[in-house]
């Protein structure tokens, strides 16, 4: 009788766990290899000096639905997104490619509008598109960008370089996106059960433009730079907040304490969730697309951080063995946990 074979449903493991799963057995053979998997980009040495690369996945029905996402904004994002890990890195993004499954419902002019925002973004921050690659798929639009980026070899910022004592900042503001997915998927159901045409969509001008046509935020790299600030370690917020801090402790082999009252929410965020009866702080801590940076820097560099506009400081770093926490004003301790979007 054959021997059945062993089957590990990928739950088990999730979006993390499966990654440290399939990439664990292998070893870096190059020794330009700085950084291989484990963070926003991989690092590359050329030269003098560093080159990250980062790739990622748009899958219509996962990422985006097109029922209500125009093609040129999600052009424009499926370009942010990658960027945005590049300046997670504390580098400047210099090239893409764009790869991409066309399902047949798709026509010329649909594509040419995709294009047209991968090319603004391109425009907006710079950066050439020097190729890819073009397939049909059966299962709907598929986008998969990669992006490259340099920097000089002292200042890539790695998701492991965090210290006790160290500040924990933010730029902007969290849960955004979220609620504007939320509103998004409320006037499709509308569409979908009484046919109305007319989606309801005026005084979410913020939220919907958090979800449909983030910035990566090149502003505050910027401003780091210019303030003489090097983050001890980076990164952006895709997932959200509680996933991504607890990234950054896993790779420096920290724990931290984030305050809740600390975490910033933009009023306009707050009205949608009052409305839709949402927790405004889950939307902020799981919501997810940000794409704002999370960086930690050493204490000497308060003064210089205060000085800073829309960065602000949520907490601090602590040894290992305290874990992970979000306190809350009544001064409860809350452990933070590290969900991957994707519910494998
Ligand atoms: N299928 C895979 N095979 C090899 N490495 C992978 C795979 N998926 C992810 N990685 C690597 O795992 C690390 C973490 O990836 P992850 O996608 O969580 O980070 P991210 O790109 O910052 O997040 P997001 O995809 O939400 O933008 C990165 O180094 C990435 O290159
Ligand atoms: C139709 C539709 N469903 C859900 C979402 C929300 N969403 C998609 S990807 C992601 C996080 C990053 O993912 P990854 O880690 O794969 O890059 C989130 C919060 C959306 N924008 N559109
Ligand atoms: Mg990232």
């Amino acid at each position: 009788m054959a021997e059945k074979r062993k089957r590990t449903e990928i739950s088990t493991l999730g979006e993390f766990g499966l990654i440290e799963h399939l990439t664990k057995g292998f070893k870096s053979l190059q020794k330009s290899t700085m950084k291989g998997v484990g963070d926003d980009a991989a690092v590359i040495a050329v030269g003098e000096k560093l080159m990250v690369v980062t790739t990622d996945l748009l899958l219509e029905g996962i990422h985006f639905d097109l029922t209500y996402t125009p093609l040129q904004h999600l052009g424009y994002k499926a370009v942010v997104v990658n960027l945005s890990d590049v300046y997670a890195m504390n580098a400047t993004p210099t090239q893409i490619t764009v790869s991409i499954g066309v399902s047949a419902k798709l026509a010329v002019e649909d594509l040419d509008e995709l294009y047209a925002g991968i090319q603004m973004a391109c425009e907006h921050y710079g950066v050439d598109m020097v190729g890819g690659d073009t397939s049909a798929s059966l299962t709907g639009l598929t986008i998969s960008i990669t992006a490259i980026g340099e920097a000089p070899k002292e200042s890539i910022t790695y998701r492991s370089g965090a210290q006790v004592n160290d500040l924990i900042c933010l730029s902007g503001d969290l849960g955004a996106a979220l609620m504007g997915l939320q509103i998004l998927e409320r006037e499709k159901q509308v569409f979908q059960q009484t046919g109305l045409e007319q989606p309801q969509l005026e005084g979410y001008d913020y939220v919907l433009k958090r979800i449909l046509k983030p910035e990566a935020r090149v502003g505050t790299i910027e401003m780091l730079k210019e303030a003489g600030i090097k983050p001890t370690s980076m990164i952006d917020i895709s997932d959200g907040l509680s996933s991504e801090l607890r990234h950054i402790c896993k790779e420096s082999g920290v724990g931290c304490r984030v305050y809740l009252e600390k975490i910033p929410i933009a009023a306009e965020t707050f009205k949608v969730c009052e409305e839709l009866n949402f927790d405004a702080v889950t939307a902020a801590l799981n919501g997810g697309e940000d794409y704002e940076m999370l960086f930690t820097i050493r204490q000497e560099d308060v003064e210089k951080i205060h000085g800073l506009s829309g960065v602000d400081v949520i907490g601090h770093i602590t040894g290992a063995s305290t874990g992970a926490f979000l306190v809350t004003p009544d001064g409860r301790d809350i452990e933070l946990q590290a969900q991957g979007w994707v519910d494998c």
